[in-house]
């Protein structure tokens, strides 16, 4: 194996191995799971490839590769990570970056003066669809909303604690209901604020989310519990993340993210 530089960057705990590469295949499933594995490997939530822009005006291209190996369309708290890192080797401390990504291109606005991290990303429109009621076969049939923020999410709004979560988040992110697996939100809203926890497709369950935090505020709007344009406090397991729903439908997400550190592999964990 050739030696490869990567670097580990979080979103509010949600982490990531950023690797730069010139093909989409350049860390096969089985490496991907391999790297992010905490005991053997680097440890992470998940790969973000960093690769040559496709469209116009694009810095560069994120492609997302999750800690089980598998390829979901998008990843919000990762592409502030991936965006914070390309500004940092391009020298830009400030402004806007376009960013392609497998959900489309992402117009992302960078405030990295003093080393502050913070980058608000236009995440495009969330697709909200009509409430559907699942029977695990255990006790009350649960009810969730579909959204679609690039990638799949379901948002319940029912009381759940960390057992239900547990028992509950790996079996509706592989129900047969769902053929391409979903996301798990469990959300409590509240007045400017909504309290989540994500069960992640492919992951488990992670510190934060950040195309769950944006479907789940196009759900409170969507149940006239979040107005329109209104920005909210997201309260994730590993901080919060202000999310705004605009007029037009498109999620607009501002956050932290921070550079871990770097270093170079010259051997690939066992796996
Ligand atoms: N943590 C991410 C979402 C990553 C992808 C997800 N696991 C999926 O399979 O869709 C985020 O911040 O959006």
């Amino acid at each position: 194996m050739e030696a490869f530089a990567f670097h580990k960057y979080e979103g509010l705990g949600n982490d990531f191995i950023i690797v730069e590469a010139d093909r989409d295949d350049a860390v096969p499933a089985a490496v991907a799971k391999a790297l992010c594995d905490r005991r053997f490997g680097i440890g992470g939530d998940g790969i973000l490839l960093l690769l040559p822009p496709t469209s116009s005006g694009a810095r560069g291209r994120m492609r997302v590769i999750n800690a089980d190996g598998s390829v979901p369309e998008m990843c919000g708290n990762g592409l502030r990570c991936a965006v914070l890192y390309a500004a940092r080797v391009q020298g830009v401390a400030e402004g806007e970056i376009l960013f392609d990504t497998d959900a489309g291109k992402k117009p992302c606005l960078i405030d990295d003066r003093d080393g502050r991290g913070l980058v608000t990303v236009d995440m495009g429109p969330i697709r909200v669809d009509d409430d559907i009621t699942l029977d695990l076969g255990d006790g009350e049939p649960w009810t969730f909303t579909p959204a679609d923020a690039g990638n799949p999410h379901v948002i319940t709004t029912r009381a759940a604690s960390r057992a239900d979560i547990d028992a509950v988040g790996p079996r509706v992110a592989t129900h047969s209901r769902f053929p391409a697996g979903t996301n798990v939100e469990f959300a409590v809203y509240r007045k400017g604020a909504v309290d989540l926890v994500v069960w992640e497709r492919g992951v488990g369950l992670t510190l934060a989310c950040g195309t769950g935090a944006c479907a789940t505020v196009a759900v409170g709007v969507r149940k006239g519990l979040i107005s329109v344009n209104e920005e909210v406090a997201v309260n994730l397991p590993g901080g919060p993340l202000s999310i705004k729903l605009r007029d037009d439908g498109h999620a607009i997400m501002r956050g932290p993210a921070r550079h871990v550190f770097s270093g170079t592999l010259t051997e690939l964990p066992p796996g």
